[in-house]
This record gives structure tokens, sequence and C-alpha cells, in this order.
């Protein structure tokens, strides 16, 4: 499975956001990081994938299969966009909240549905919360929760706006831990964006870097987030040393002018 993304262009408002956007196909059962500054497309690019914003592409092919005249209720099967602020909280219990999700796509019996949801909210720390009322939940708990419902899916193809954006650290780790073995596991396609490089080190295969609209660096996240591309990604001078424990980490020296 892969995900084929060449030459997209998106325009919102009067804004070209999304200027010729392409990129190496993508595998299946990689983690693949999207970074970039402020404002450079990244949640477009998601949003243009999932279908949920017009764009034309000259190729936008999941498994071979053409997106391009696929909407994005039909394209929800296959791709799973999670939005950095997802949507007011119904008055449901995580339980229910999470029948509801796997329910909308019928992918599992019903009589595995109760192990699915006990088994998704284990993994992501949240079996305390099931009989909880979303409305009543911290929003780093809420947001776990919308994780655990995109991932009841067992999508293709997971996008993943800042997921960690509202997480604490135990819990950042967890789910990028968690993330990265159900991309392992299902050979599922993850795209996250994520503005913590340093997790991106930690847990991407892969990273996509973007720049006003178009992919300035691609590949193994190692090699590809270095001192040469943070400049221009991110105008900083930084450098990745190794700590201690033989972990990468970016360390950002001085900003770099304009
Ligand atoms: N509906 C819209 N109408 C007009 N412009 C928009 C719209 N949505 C986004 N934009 C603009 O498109 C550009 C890219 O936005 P996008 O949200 O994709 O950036 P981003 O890289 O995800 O940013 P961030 O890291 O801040 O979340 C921004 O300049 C934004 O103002």
């Amino acid at each position: 499975m892969t995900l084929e993304l060449t030459d997209l262009h998106c325009t919102l408002g009067s804004r070209a956001v999304l200027q010729g956007l392409s990129a190496t196909p993508l595998a299946k059962g990689r983690v693949v990081a999207i970074v970039g500054r402020n404002g450079t497309g990244k949640s477009t690019l998601m949003r243009a994938v999932a279908g949920l914003v017009p764009c034309s592409a000259a190729r936008l092919h999941l498994n071979g299969r053409d997106l391009r005249g696929v909407n994005a209720a039909a394209r929800a099967a296959h791709v799973r966009y999670l939005p950095q602020a997802a949507p007011g909280s119904l008055h449901l219990t995580v339980y229910e909240s999470l029948r509801v999700a796997l329910n909308a796509h019928r992918t599992q019996p019903a009589d595995c549905a109760h192990e699915r949801i006990t088994a998704t909210a284990t993994d992501l720390g949240l079996a305390p919360l099931l009989g909880r009322y979303l409305d009543e939940l911290s929003g780093g708990q809420r947001q776990l929760v919308w994780l655990a419902q995109a991932l009841m899916h067992r999508p293709e193809v997971m996008l993943l706006d800042e997921p960690l954006a509202a997480l604490d650290p135990n819990y950042q780790h967890h789910v990028m831990q968690h993330v990265r073995r159900l991309a392992a596991d299902q050979q599922l396609l993850v795209l996250v964006v994520l503005h913590d490089l340093n997790m991106a080190l930690r847990y991407a295969d892969e990273a996509l870097v973007l720049l006003d609209g178009t992919v300035i660096a691609q590949g193994p996240v190692h090699a590809t987030l270095n001192a040469e591309t943070l400049a221009q990604a991110f105008l900083v001078n930084a450098r990745v040393e190794r700590c201690s424990r033989n972990m990468p980490v970016v360390i950002v020296d001085d900003l770099l002018e304009l």
C-alpha cells in the first residue's frame, strides 16, 4: 500500500496554500512525521488527503486507487483524519463514544466490539475513563478519546494533526509508542504533524518537511532532520546530538535572521 502525492495544489480564500506539493510515495507500516513552521500547510495537506478541502493534483492515489473523485465520506473508510481541534463533546460516556465510532463503519462483527473497545482503551491508558462522560474530561483526556475513536476503524491511512498538543509527557510517549506499534502490526500508514522534533526523531520512520506549501526534504527521519534542513524550515541554527543514552536530540542554538 502506498500513498502517492504529486503536484498538489490547494487554494483557500485567496491564498495558494499547497503549491505543487509532491512527495516520494509513502509506504504502509510507517510513521511519517510532517514538520514545518506555523502556517506552512501541514493541516491543509492532511485535509486535502482526507478530501476535506478542494485540491487539484496530478496524482493522489492510495493503493493505486485514484482518490481525486472520491468524496470525504467515502475516503473516511480508508483514510482517517484526526483534526487539531476535535468537535465539541456529546453527552456520551467514553465507552459509548467508542461504540458509536466502531459502529459507524461496521468493520468488526458486533460480538468483537467489547473486546475491541477495551483493548484500544487499555492500549491508550483510557481504561479507567471508560465510564466517564466526554464533556467531563480534561482537554488532554478528550484528545486521547478522539484518537481512540479514530483507531477503532482500522483505516489504511491515519492522519494525526498535532495529536500530542494537549498531552502530558507520559501520555505523549504512550500515544506515540502505541501509534508506532499499530503502524507496524496493522501495516498502517501514519502521517503525524509534530512540532516536537525530538518526538519525531524518536518515533517516526520518515520525515516530510514542508515550507510554503511544498516539500523541501523527505527521507529517513535521522538523515532528514539535519542542521541544514532545520535552518531552512525553521530559521534556526540547530544541531542534532546524541544524548548519554545515544538518542538524538535537537538543540537550537540561535535564531537566524529572516
Ligand atoms: N479556510 C481558510 N481560508 C483561508 N486561508 C486558510 C484557511 N485555512 C488555512 N488557511 C491558511 O493556509 C495557511 C496554511 O494553514 P495550515 O493550517 O495548513 O498550516 P499549518 O502548517 O498546519 O500551521 P500550524 O503549524 O500553525 O497548525 C495559513 O496561512 C492559513 O492562514
